[in-house]
């Protein structure tokens, strides 16, 4: 095993999330509840890109983010039902479980590199991972992502999309065995999009591990996933599930193909039903 393909959790077998049951309901200002989320079971199983698509506001996000264990101050989550780690029920953040955000939490005070060193801040994981390998997955990260020779650079010397790839490599600088990225390209321009997109395709065949991504756009679905789960508008159930076995990358050529085009009708057609109205985006 050479540094770069890394130790402790990269070695454990492939990470599995299952949600159970979930109900998420949240306060009203007005009083009541918002129930977001209806009695939703789904199971996520490593190496693989799990699509999560849905129309805005159908609670994408809520499910994300109790499987990262990002839980708001004053409301429990879930209201029932369980999420599970590996067959463990997972309550908290779990050390395992790395989140990517649409707006890329850089701080705009360190480098690019001390950027995506900056986990190896954290005691988790120094202990996990030793100097002199800290160093070199570091440098192999910013080659990966193209920024070596930006490193000395800060953010906003950058774009949104070297900025977006610098959030990316500072996760999967991690090794994580799970990755779970909301809306990670939702604010970047079509063909950074697309660059970007290839680019993780890329990084995931280096690192296979179980992501999970949270997406309102057919294309980024259809081009990212092994699987698509479609929810329904809230409160969210599973409209329907999708498994893709086309091998990646999948390029704007394969999106043109029949299998692909008769998909993506499949998916429009499911995700209009579930919504009633067409606020999806396809971005061919
Ligand atoms: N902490 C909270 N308190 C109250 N309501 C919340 C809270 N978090 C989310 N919601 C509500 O839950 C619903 C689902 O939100 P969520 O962000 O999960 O949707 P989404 O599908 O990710 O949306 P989008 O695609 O627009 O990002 C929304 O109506 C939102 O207002």
């Amino acid at each position: 095993m050479t540094a770069t393909q890394g130790k402790g959790a990269a070695a454990k077998p492939a990470a599995i999330i299952s949600l159970e049951h979930i109900v998420q309901e949240y306060p009203r200002p007005e009083g009541g509840v918002n129930r977001v989320v209806d009695d939703l079971s789904l199971r996520f199983e490593g190496p693989s890109i799990n699509m999560l698509l849905g129309p805005s506001g159908c609670g994408k996000s809520t499910l994300l983010y109790m499987m990262g264990g990002v839980r708001p101050m004053n409301v429990p989550v879930p209201t029932s039902g369980s999420v599970n780690i590996d067959g463990e029920p997972c309550t908290d953040a779990h050390d395992d479980a790395v989140m990517v955000f649409q707006r890329y939490a850089n701080r705009p005070d360190l480098s690019v590199h001390d950027n995506v060193a900056f986990p190896f801040r954290l005691g988790l994981w120094r202990d996990r991972v030793p100097a002199a390998e800290r160093r070199d997955r570091v440098m192999h990260m910013l080659e990966a992502v193209g920024l070596a020779d930006k490193a000395k650079l800060h953010p906003s010397q950058l774009s949104g999309g070297q900025n977006q790839r610098i959030a990316l490599a500072r996760a999967l600088v991690l090794k994580p065995r799970i990755l779970l990225m909301d809306e990670p390209f939702g604010a970047l321009d079509a063909q950074t999009r697309e660059d970007m997109q290839q680019l993780l395709v890329k990084l995931f065949q280096e690192h296979p591990c179980l992501i999970v991504f949270v997406t309102h756009d057919v294309t980024e679905a259809l081009l990212l996933g092994d699987r698509v789960v479609v929810l329904s508008t809230q409160p969210a159930r599973v409209a329907d599930d999708f498994t893709i076995a086309t091998p990646k990358p999948r390029d704007s050529g394969w999106l043109r193909m029949p299998e692909a085009a008769a998909l993506e009708q499949r998916i429009l057609s499911r995700l209009h039903q579930a919504t009633g109205k067409g606020n999806v985006r396809v971005s061919v």
